[in-house]
């Protein structure tokens, strides 16, 4: 059986995305995904992202990191479906209902309300998460935010000294975090800017994480960090903009990418 996909990226953030909303597909497990993200012997991509019908939005995302993890929530996939659908949408993903409406030359998205209780992160015991008290190595003091994804976030004087290639998939892994984490380490540059770099669960080091932008800024403002509800969030990919606005829900705004379309065989990496 041959098979559609569409490469798209959000700030370099790179998808394989399979539109399996009209035309059903087989199953797609986590081995298959691993298969195709893979950058050696598949199409390779950070995420695998498959559409499918939803009985209670539009349509269904499902986001499968090149670990072969299937996750809750990716920003940077969801202005890239945005872009795809063409117009204002309501998507299901495992984190809840996101509305994604493209914008010149993106898209903007409202991401739903963020999450600071412990279990809700999920962290492994009763915790502050504005300000934590663990560390590891020189990081420290971290905040953590559940954007319908884990993160936590480290705020250093300087982001590109962090080895995060290093440190990021030990925190990733820590006992704190039961379902593992995002990693995010951020500067902040301006009274409404920050510069930040991530290392993604399940997909390590990426050009730009959206989730990792909206946990970040989010974390700033609780903080005090940043001044008022809206900050431009730098990443190595490019910048995104994102506000926490009035009813507690976050909008972010920034481009997506259509690359190339193509065809793969499926039983190639069935
Ligand atoms: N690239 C994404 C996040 C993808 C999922 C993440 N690695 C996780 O495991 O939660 C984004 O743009 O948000």
């Amino acid at each position: 059986m041959r098979v559609p996909f569409i490469k798209m990226h959000g700030l370099g953030n790179d998808f394989v995305v399979l539109d399996a909303r009209t035309d059903p597909l087989p199953p797609l497990t986590g081995k298959i995904a691993a298969a195709l993200a893979d950058r050696q012997t598949g199409i390779g991509c950070d995420q695998v992202i498959v559409l499918e019908p939803s009985a209670h939005a539009d349509f269904r995302m499902r986001i499968f990191n090149p670990d072969g993890s299937e996750v809750e929530a990716c920003g940077n996939a969801s202005r890239a479906v945005a872009l795809l659908h063409g117009r204002l949408a309501r998507v299901e993903t495992a984190g809840g209902v996101v509305t994604v409406e493209p914008a010149s030359g993106g898209a903007r998205i409202d991401m739903g309300a963020p999450r600071f209780d412990w279990d809700a992160i999920p962290l492994a015991y009763p915790i502050d998460t504005a300000s934590m008290p663990v560390a590891w190595e020189g990081l420290e003091q971290p905040a953590a935010v559940n954007v319908g994804n884990p993160h936590v976030i480290f705020f250093v004087p300087e982001v590109d000294t962090v080895p995060l290639d290093r440190l990021g998939p030990l925190i990733e892994n820590d006992p704190l975090f039961p379902e593992r984490v995002n990693v995010n380490v951020a500067q902040v540059t301006g009274p409404r800017s920050i510069k930040l770099r991530v290392w993604e669960r399940g997909a390590g080091l990426t050009r730009a994480c959206g989730t990792g932008a909206c946990a970040t800024a989010i974390a700033a403002m609780r903080r005090g960090l940043v001044a008022g509800r809206g900050a431009t969030v730098t990443l190595p990919g490019g910048p995104l903009e994102i506000e926490w606005m009035d009813s507690g829900r976050i909008a972010m705004t920034g481009p997506a990418t259509e690359s190339f379309r193509g065809s793969f065989e499926w039983d190639d990496f069935g």
